[in-house]
């Protein structure tokens, strides 16, 4: 079966940034689809990228999942 995360199930890759890895998910409650982007963890803390990416994490993560 596909991978799952939480209520979505990953699709295809749909590009690769130099901390990132965006896929195509779809929420299997609701049949929206998202675009999810995967961080590398390593490439975050060897660059000392967490005051960047800690907000945007906290602010998705309210915005667009209500329960
Ligand atoms: N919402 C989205 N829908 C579809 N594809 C996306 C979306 N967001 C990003 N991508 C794809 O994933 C790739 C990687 O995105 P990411 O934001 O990680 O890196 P970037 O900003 O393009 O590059 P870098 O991190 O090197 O500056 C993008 O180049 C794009 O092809």
């Amino acid at each position: 079966g596909r991978t799952r995360v939480g209520r979505y199930e990953l699709g295809r890759t749909l590009g690769e940034g130099t901390f990132a890895k965006v896929k195509f998910a779809r929420n299997v409650e609701t049949g929206e689809n998202v675009a999810i982007k995967i961080l590398d963890k390593d490439k975050v803390l060897k660059h000392k990228m967490i005051a960047q990416v800690l907000p945007s994490c906290l602010s998705s993560s309210s915005s667009s999942d209500p329960t």
